[in-house]
């Protein structure tokens, strides 16, 4: 077999391509890791909000991940969207012992406003896959839900990136800054170092996916072996290029431009 690199979503979907397993693909296609999906409900969403949600049963969702795992090179995981306790005990249970640099992005509502997961999940979120995280990528409303307390300045932003790191088990944590006033600064902390990554606000309202996209392009270079700095750095600089040559499509909150990083690195144009 070929030495190629695998890293895998475990998500919600959304048909109209801009968030969840179909946001994450485009990503680690991009960014040249080879993308596998288990998908944990089916959402009817666009980019003017969720219409219905279909949840799978965990047993399913636990098949699904044995056929991926017992078979395919997976090097970093992702998690999105998982709706409720039994799906995050399952997909935990299943994980632990895999022990893969593991990407959690702690989806609680869409960008719409309409709530994804179920109160008890938030708990079960922090106590079973958390401890299992390599890095979590709250931003600042789902920060706010986990440690239990708003962040309303940047010493609560600190304050909060410690807890979640010494409290709650996750090696590091980027809080982002998707929700600030002013420059787009991310601060992501690893136990030991602060770091901030930072790129200038672009006004637009079409922002639909942008935290699926930069979990996925985190996790698709932890597949490629890269340090946890690096992978955020990359991350960082695929979203902030995606959003800026945004595609002005759908009819309400748009999703970005997935393409954007490779061609303005390869060609220096954007569609
Ligand atoms: N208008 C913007 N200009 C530049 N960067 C942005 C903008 N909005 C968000 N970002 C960046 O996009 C990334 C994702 O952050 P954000 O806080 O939007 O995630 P999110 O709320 O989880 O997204 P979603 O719920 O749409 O998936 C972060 O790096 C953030 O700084
Ligand atoms: C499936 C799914 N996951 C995450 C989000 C958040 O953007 C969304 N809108 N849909």
């Amino acid at each position: 077999m070929r030495n190629v690199k695998g890293a895998l979503s475990i998500a919600g979907t959304d048909p109209s391509g801009g968030a969840g397993i179909q946001a994450d693909l485009k990503t680690f296609q991009e960014l040249e890791v080879y993308g596998m999906s288990v998908i944990t409900s089916v959402v009817a969403q666009n980019t003017l909000g969720v219409k219905g949600i279909r949840h799978l049963e965990a047993s399913f969702i636990k098949e699904q991940l044995e056929s991926v795992t017992n078979d395919m090179p997976v090097h970093a995981v992702k998690t999105g969207m998982i709706a409720n306790s039994e799906m995050i005990e399952a997909i935990a249970e299943h994980l632990r012992p895999l022990t893969l640099p593991l990407c959690v992005d702690p989806v609680m509502i869409a960008q719409s406003g309409d709530a994804l997961v179920d109160h008890k999940a938030l708990q079960a979120m922090r106590d079973e896959l958390l401890p299992l995280a390599t890095i979590v990528t709250p931003n600042i409303p789902e920060a706010a839900a986990l440690t239990g307390r708003s962040l309303e300045s940047e010493e609560d932003r600190y304050d909060a990136a410690k807890r979640i790191v010494h409290d709650f088990g996750s090696s590091s944590v980027v809080i982002k800054g998707g929700h600030l006033d002013g420059e787009a600064t991310d601060l992501f902390y690893d136990g030991d170092t602060f770091k901030t990554f930072t790129s200038p606000r672009f006004d637009t309202l079409h922002t639909h996916g942008t935290g699926c996209t930069y979990a996925a392009a985190i996790t698709a270079e932890l597949a490629k072996g890269k340090s946890l700095n690096e992978a955020v750095s990359v991350a960082k600089t695929f979203i902030s290029a995606a959003i800026e040559h945004t595609l002005e499509i759908g009819h309400g909150q748009g999703p970005t431009n997935h393409w954007a990083y490779q061609n303005t690195k390869r060609k220096g144009e954007y569609v």
